[in-house]
């Protein structure tokens, strides 16, 4: 018996390929796009608290920028791989050309573990980590954001320490900066907004009410946290919510802000009201409506998909869903909202960021969100015409789309 990958490069090299098929892809231009173009590991010294003095390893992998500069995120997570690392450059180019952004993707990662970490430790590892690749970002070249456990004030500091480096203010080298310091209005909610719009097309496609529809959600972070509220703003019962620490189940729904306030006083979703508790396997296969992965990869796997009851699986995280899995839920008449289009509104405000950056023109929240709203619907419904014509998932329609783009830049450029 074979047992499928959870290599997430090779999970990403395997998508590209199945895509591919459908458009008679060039194998030249298969062979560009599956390897990234450049990746960069560091490892950089950081004073700790206790006066001694660690290493940290960083990886930042820039996978194509035929189109314009790498962007994506920078993780802090103790299991961060540099094939992880790779894939989720990979995902970031074939995100970017979904919404039709002018950018290639790029991604960073430092093998660290924040919660162990003082305020002053993070920031030295930021400002470490940012001086250690300073020589390959930029604003024209590659531009960074948050992801999983960074944040708006770890932009700010690598923001400050490439300014320093730089001799001048940078706000363009990082989006997702805090307000003051060029960030955009709208951006810290914005991946879980474009979720939600992509979500509500998903919804009228498949005659859903998302009055009262069931939601499940793991993860609440950023992404998460939310997606939740905004779903419980239209109407939906969020009934299970996990962290890294525990899941949580109630049948009369849980309402997100005081699920945050808990969280935030006692460091996790669990042991919340009169919730009960329950297993992160169990919170995927819940009976809902919607299922929202907002944490990690590889959580719907060929072990767990046949038992996915959700009608709808929206994909805040990057890489949730193997395969393998994409198989079994396709043949179940099951939504999936692949990654590459369900979170892309991040890296759409990001853009609108870098945009009012290098412009030094601030606009309101409102002009935000209206332009994202635009883009993530008119994605959503390209992305299902051509779900439609070549009779694949969404997934695969949305690679399709994206390499057509892709490919037809690095022929314009002559490189095949
Ligand atoms: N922040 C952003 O703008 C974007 C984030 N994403 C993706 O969304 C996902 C979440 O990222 P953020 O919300 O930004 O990170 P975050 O750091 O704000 O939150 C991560 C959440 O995941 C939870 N978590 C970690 N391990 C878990 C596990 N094993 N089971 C359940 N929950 C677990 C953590 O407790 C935390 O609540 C990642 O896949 C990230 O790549 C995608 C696009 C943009
Ligand atoms: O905002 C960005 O530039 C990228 C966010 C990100 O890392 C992602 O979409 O996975």
């Amino acid at each position: 018996m074979v047992t499928e990958s959870l290599n997430a490069f090779e999970i990403a090299q395997q998508q590209i390929h199945e895509a591919g098929k459908y458009i008679n892809l060039d194998p030249a231009l298969e062979a560009i796009i599956k390897e990234p173009k450049r990746v960069l590991i560091v490892s950089f010294p950081v004073k700790m608290d206790d006066g001694t003095t660690k290493v940290f390893q960083g990886i930042r992998s820039q996978h194509n920028d035929a189109i314009g500069p790498c962007k994506g995120g920078i993780r802090f997570h103790p299991d961060v791989t540099v094939d992880e690392v790779k894939a989720l450059s990979m995902w970031m180019t074939f995100k970017c050309g979904v919404v039709g952004l002018p950018y290639g993707g790029g991604k960073g990662g430092v093998i660290c573990n924040p919660k162990e970490m003082s305020q002053g430790e993070l920031e030295r590892v930021a400002r470490g980590f940012i001086e250690a690749i300073a020589a390959i970002v930029g604003p024209d070249k590659d531009i960074p954001a948050p992801d999983v456990y960074t944040n708006a004030q770890v932009m700010a500091w690598m923001m400050d320490t490439y300014s320093r480096i730089a001799g001048s203010n940078q706000f363009g080298v990082i989006t997702g900066k805090p307000i003051i310091v060029g960030g955009s209005l709208g951006r810290n909610e914005a991946t879980a907004q474009g979720c939600i719009y992509t979500i509500i097309k998903a919804a009228e496609k498949i005659g859903l009410n998302l009055q009262g529809a069931t939601v499940a959600i793991q993860g609440y972070g950023n992404a998460g946290y939310i997606a939740a509220r905004l779903l419980h703003d239209l109407g939906c019962k969020l009934v299970a919510v996990s962290d890294s620490r525990g899941a949580v189940y109630s049948e009369d729904g849980v309402d997100p802000s005081h699920l945050l306030e808990h969280k935030q006083k006692t460091g996790s979703c669990v042991e919340f009201g009169t919730c009960s508790l329950i297993t992160g396997e169990d919170l995927l296969e819940m009976d809902v409506d919607i299922l929202v992965p907002a944490a990690l990869e590889n959580v719907i796997t060929s072990k767990n998909a046949a038992n996915i009851k959700a009608k709808i699986v929206a994909e805040a995280a990057n890489g949730p869903t193997t395969p393998d899995a994409d198989k079994v839920l396709f043949e179940n008449g099951v939504m999936v909202i692949p990654d590459i289009l369900a979170n892309a509104g991040g890296v759409t405000v990001s853009y609108f960021e870098w945009v009012q950056n290098l412009m030094n023109y601030y606009w309101t929240k409102e002009e935000v969100n209206t332009k994202l709203k635009a883009l993530m619907f008119d994605a959503f419904d390209k992305t299902y015409i051509t779900s439609q014509e070549h009779k694949v998932d969404m997934r695969t329609a949305a690679y399709i789309n994206s390499i057509t783009r892709l490919s037809e830049a690095i022929k314009a450029r002559g490189l095949v």
